[in-house]
């Protein structure tokens, strides 16, 4: 079965065929750049990550764009309130541009931890003014948007569509518009696609309608137009954002005559004590946090290990059990590369049926709308097998193809075991052999009453920080004091 995703357009699952065959255009909405990522930032860039590894795997070209938003999105989500990136310019004594430089850049260092890959083109709404300002002329001049004061408003009324991604009807949005509205808005749904700026706003830019400064929504518009063209494949995001933002986002593409995303995916929230972790709330593990804690592949498994359209609440013991499940498939994977050493030429028919069950497995899970615990499932089941199969001692062909598996899947597509990793596990290992080998020496001289040489290899031991103890069960050793 081809590949299948819950497109939240049409609301069920639909096969994914790609306008132009053989490439895939991809935008995911970044985050505001105005404090530290946490958990909840992380789960759509590995979702959207491991869809693009699959893709890739299929031999398509992606070209994958994930704005930073550094202008425009202002304290209530709404068209009133401070900058919030302003505002934390204020609290910090910043420049607005050295506190979104500051937060974007730990925002990708986190998810480069996490073995998210870069992506292809990742826009700044700041650097994009000019391309906003064009589309609200194009909405302008087709009737769609008005001008009142120096800021522009889209006129949702302009727009019977509006409402057709998030279901919402004009009448709920009348019942849930806010009671105090800016009386330049000619309909309390409409929102600014341009602002005035206040004489103390700080970001400000000339317009044709004064200086002023973008709306939130229309930078993904422009931005995700530029890079992909018109009708591009998919649109991602976290559920919040479907309203008002990716409404918002369609009705200012299509009132201007341009085709939009033809899939939609949104990603379920990360909660913390049953509430979503936010910025604004304070409710929030941050990545770096974790990090200085956890080893990050730990946390990739833990969020994957959850379907990406079901919430996940974050308890340290869940990314406890995640962490021992992900040992499990490093050890499997670390054993089969071990073995493979010293293999002697051979198949083993048992090996070979479980990873013809493996491959088939995890490709009808990722297919069926990237379900990720699925396919998770299937390398445990793997596994099982493989210890089974390991017992009895399989010949290299069949090794080297559980190899190549585990590479090509594991890595591949789930990114669950970078290079970094297994430097770092074999690393050890050669680590433990040569101090193991050094304290058998020493201990051979001990016996032969060569103090001479067995003191000098425990003095050379300590000068490396190597610290030894002599037990009952034989020398033990440890780095550090
Ligand atoms: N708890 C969460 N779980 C999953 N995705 C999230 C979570 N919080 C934010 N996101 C997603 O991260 C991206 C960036 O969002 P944004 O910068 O608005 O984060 P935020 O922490 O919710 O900020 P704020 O509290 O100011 O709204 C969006 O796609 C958003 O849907
Ligand atoms: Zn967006």
């Amino acid at each position: 079965m081809p590949l299948q995703i819950y497109n939240t357009l049409t609301r069920r699952k639909e096969e994914f065929v790609p306008g132009t065959p053989g490439y895939v255009g991809i935008y995911v909405c970044g985050p505001t750049v105005y404090g530290d990522p946490h958990l909840g930032h992380a789960r759509g860039p590995i979702t959207y990550d491991v869809l693009r590894r699959w893709l890739r795997r299929q031999g398509l070209r992606v070209r994958f764009v994930s704005n930073i938003t550094d202008v425009g999105h202002l304290v209530d989500d709404a068209d009133e309130g401070e900058d919030k990136i302003a505002r934390r310019a204020k609290l910090e004594q910043l420049e607005p541009m050295e506190v979104a430089e500051k937060y974007t850049w730990s925002y990708f260092d986190e998810l480069a931890a996490l073995n998210v890959l870069r992506p292809d083109i990742a826009p700044r709404a700041t650097g994009h003014i000019l391309e906003q300002q064009a589309l609200t002329q194009e909405l302008i001049a087709k009737g769609h948007a008005y001008e009142a004061n120096g800021s522009v408003y889209f006129s949702v009324n302009s727009w019977p569509q509006y409402g057709k991604l998030s279901g919402r009807t004009p009448e709920d949005e009348e019942a849930g518009a806010r009671v105090e509205v800016r009386e330049e808005k000619r309909d309390p749904r409409d929102f600014a696609l341009w602002k005035r700026a206040n004489p103390e706003h700080l970001m400000r830019w000339p317009s044709p309608w004064g200086v002023g400064f973008p709306g939130w929504h229309i930078e993904c518009s422009a931005m995700s137009l530029k890079y992909l063209g018109e009708g591009f494949d998919l649109h991602a995001g976290g559920i919040d954002l479907q309203f008002p933002h990716h409404e918002a986002e369609i009705a200012q593409a299509e009132a201007a005559g341009h085709a939009f995303a033809r899939y939609w995916m949104h990603h379920n929230h990360v909660l913390l004590n049953g509430q979503k972790m936010a910025k604004s709330t304070g409710n929030l593990v941050l990545l770096s946090q974790l990090r200085g804690k956890h080893e990050p592949m730990y946390v990739r498994f833990y969020l994957l290990q959850a379907h990406y359209r079901s919430v996940l609440d974050f308890t340290d013991e869940g990314l406890e059990a995640a962490k021992n499940g992900y040992l499990r498939l490093l050890n499997a994977y670390r054993e089969v590369h071990h073995r493979l050493q010293a293999a002697p030429s051979g198949h083993h028919a048992g090996l070979e049926a479980a990873l013809d069950i493996l491959e088939r497995d995890f490709e009808t899970a990722l297919n069926d709308d990237l379900n990720t615990p699925q396919a998770i499932a299937a390398l445990f089941a793997f596994v099982t097998e493989l210890n089974r199969a390991l017992a009895e001692r399989p010949g290299r062909e069949s090794l080297a193809r559980a190899e190549r598996v585990f590479t090509e899947l594991g890595e591949g597509v789930l990114g669950l075991f970078p290079a970094r990793v297994l430097e770092h596990q074999l690393g050890g290992e050669l680590l433990e052999g040569l101090v193991q080998m050094l304290l058998s020496v020493r201990e051979e001289a001990r016996q032969n009453r060569n103090f001479k040489l067995s003191d000098a290899i425990r003095d050379r031991l300590i000068e490396l920080g190597v610290q030894v103890e002599d037990t009952r069960e034989g020398p033990k050793w440890k780095v550090g004091a």
